[in-house]
């Protein structure tokens, strides 16, 4: 997992709020090798969801670079932009404010297909049935409205329709905070089995880091805007090295933490 896939460099961001100036990115630098899932972990302001925005170009940076797949992402615009978004995908918490709930299944799954062309239009219904025994979901559920499943179920479609343009680079920012724990569970099962047989990386945000230490190869702990730790999973959660990771160990449940 030597290939670097993601490179973040001195990124930084700022916002100006009730006459003071708020460092949301403050100097970030990270990378992801191909196939490697980081875990970003960090209280709450600590510049998660800003990393994430300004990665997916949700919200434009200050100062700094970012290379995906050997090409400057930041520099990438129009046509050129929509094609490379096929390669990075975002998983969000809540999945009813990613796309139309009112809408079946299938016509979530089929617009992926569709704008980044990804299968010819007789074989996209194959696809679709092929993406939902994939996350786990049985082939008739092509026909519901999304409003009328579950939590899990729904997070299990955002999931179909992330992989469903073939990334290299999922983006997951807080994309199980919702669910409850069992729920929970076996979305955190799905992702490490797709990670593994698909080889996708992924960036996956959270406060909480039971919930990062259960994917991630490697942890980066974010405080104040900047990273101030970043090392393999099982090193950060047993040892931790900053304050801001001291106190996420300590807010971990023992249960969790202690070897089994
Ligand atoms: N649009 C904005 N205008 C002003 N300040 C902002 C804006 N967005 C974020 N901030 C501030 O930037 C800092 C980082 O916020 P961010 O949402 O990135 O943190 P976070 O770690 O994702 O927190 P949470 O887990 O609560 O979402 C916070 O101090 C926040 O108040």
């Amino acid at each position: 997992m030597s290939d670097v896939l993601l490179s973040i460099e001195n990124l930084s961001k700022g916002f100006s709020s009730s006459g003071r100036r708020i460092a949301a990115l403050d100097n970030v630098s990270l990378t992801i090798a191909a196939g490697e899932t980081l875990g970003l972990v960090g209280a709450s302001g600590s510049g998660k969801s800003t990393l994430s925005r300004v990665l997916l170009r949700l919200l434009a940076a200050d100062t700094g670079a970012i290379g995906f797949e050997g090409e400057d992402w930041l520099a990438l615009k129009g046509a050129a932009l929509r094609r490379k978004r096929a390669r990075m995908q975002m998983v969000f918490q809540d999945p009813l404010a990613a796309f139309n709930p009112l809408a079946a299944v299938d016509t979530v799954l089929d617009d992926p297909l569709r704008i980044h062309d990804v299968v010819p239009r007789d074989r996209r219904a194959s696809e679709i049935a092929m993406l939902l025994e994939r996350v786990g979901l049985p082939a008739d559920y092509a026909f519901r409205p999304v409003r009328s499943l579950s939590g899990g179920q729904r997070q299990r479609v955002a999931i179909a329709r992330a992989i469903a343009t073939r990334p290299s680079l999922l983006v997951l920012d807080e994309a199980v905070s919702a669910l409850d724990v069992t729920v929970r569970g076996r979305i955190l099962e799905l992702l490490v089995d797709l990670q593994r047989e698909m080889g996708i990386a992924c960036l996956f945000i959270s406060h909480d880091l039971a919930v990062v230490r259960a994917v991630s190869h490697r942890i980066a702990v974010m405080d104040g805007g900047r990273i101030v730790e970043t090392g393999p999973a099982a090193s950060v959660v047993a040892a931790p090295q900053s304050d801001a990771a001291r106190a996420l160990v300590a807010a971990v449940p023992r249960l969790v933490t202690e070897p089994s």
